[in-house]
């Protein structure tokens, strides 16, 4: 089994304005993840953020990851997965889960080795946990699905939340991922930060050939990443985390801080924007 971790430090926003476009990918931009037979993971010091992907060929199990420092990857953490690939079974303390494309398993601290099965083609995000939740499946019946935007302004949107206070007991974890109407292409415009909490994106289901342009940094200081199907940003708690298609796609947005309270944001009026 191939396990390949890579490890990202937290910079501050003073440093990250300094930054040409190489710097900026390095720091903040994830790219080769979903290689078959193999699980990549990026360990993000905000927040002590994992994510990653597991595309198995046959199976492969998740377990001692050097990095954490602990005996076993969920010893002290848990975690969230989505499959953006076909129905697979994911394997967790001896109970077998079925997980339809776009539902989301989470994985409760102290678990154990976690073992995925083809044809999955698996996102995950693990954040450290201060005590065991439920493992659990959530359907997109089971998420919560809210409506934001309009077709005027090119973002209407439905984010649905998977990791949620109402739908599911989590740590530090809050995730989903939101999808557009059509014609919509921006996501989170207006734009937001939150001190309390990073964020991470994976935008998938970008069409061949095109791209999305995310946005981050403080609100006076933004720049922007240019990103193709099954690429990741890493969003600082202090950076705006936005983007346009040049055509509809998916991303699955996640969180870890100091709080699970989705709505908790400081909203970033357009004329303050630079
Ligand atoms: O389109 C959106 O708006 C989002 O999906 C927002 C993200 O979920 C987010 O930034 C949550 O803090
Ligand atoms: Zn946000």
């Amino acid at each position: 089994m191939t396990l390949t971790v890579q490890t990202r430090y937290a910079i501050d926003p003073q440093t990250a304005k300094t930054l040409d476009t190489e710097g900026l990918r390095d720091h903040f931009h994830v790219g080769g993840l979903f290689q078959t037979g193999e699980i990549r993971l990026v360990y993000s010091h905000y927040d002590r953020l994992i994510l990653g992907s597991a595309v198995p060929s046959d199976s492969l199990t998740l377990n001692h990851v050097a990095e954490t420092g602990t005996k076993t990857f969920l010893e002290r953490r848990e975690m969230g997965l989505l499959n953006i690939g076909e129905t697979a079974e994911v394997e967790v303390a001896g109970a077998r889960h079925r997980i339809a494309k776009g539902e989301v398993l989470y994985i409760g601290m102290g678990a154990g080795p976690v073992t995925f099965h083809a044809p999955g083609r698996f996102y995950l995000l693990s954040a450290p946990a201060h005590r065991a939740c439920a493992t659990k499946l959530v359907t997109f019946e089971m998420a919560r699905h809210v409506e934001l935007g309009a077709p005027e302004t090119a973002n209407e949107r439905t984010i649905h939340q998977f990791i949620h206070p109402e739908v599911v007991d989590s740590c530090q974890l809050v995730m989903g991922y939101t999808q557009f109407k059509p014609g919509s292409l921006w996501n989170t415009m207006p734009c937001h930060t939150h001190d309390r909490r990073m964020e991470a994106y994976l935008y998938f289901d970008v069409p061949e050939g095109q791209r999305v342009f995310h946005f981050m940094g403080e609100p006076s200081e933004t720049r922007h990443m240019v990103i193709a199907n099954e690429e990741a940003i890493i969003s600082p708690p202090w950076s705006i985390h936005a983007g346009a298609g040049t055509a509809a796609y998916t991303f699955c947005w996640a969180m870890a801080g100091d709080n699970v309270d989705f709505t908790d944001m400081d909203m970033i009026a357009m004329e303050d924007l630079r």
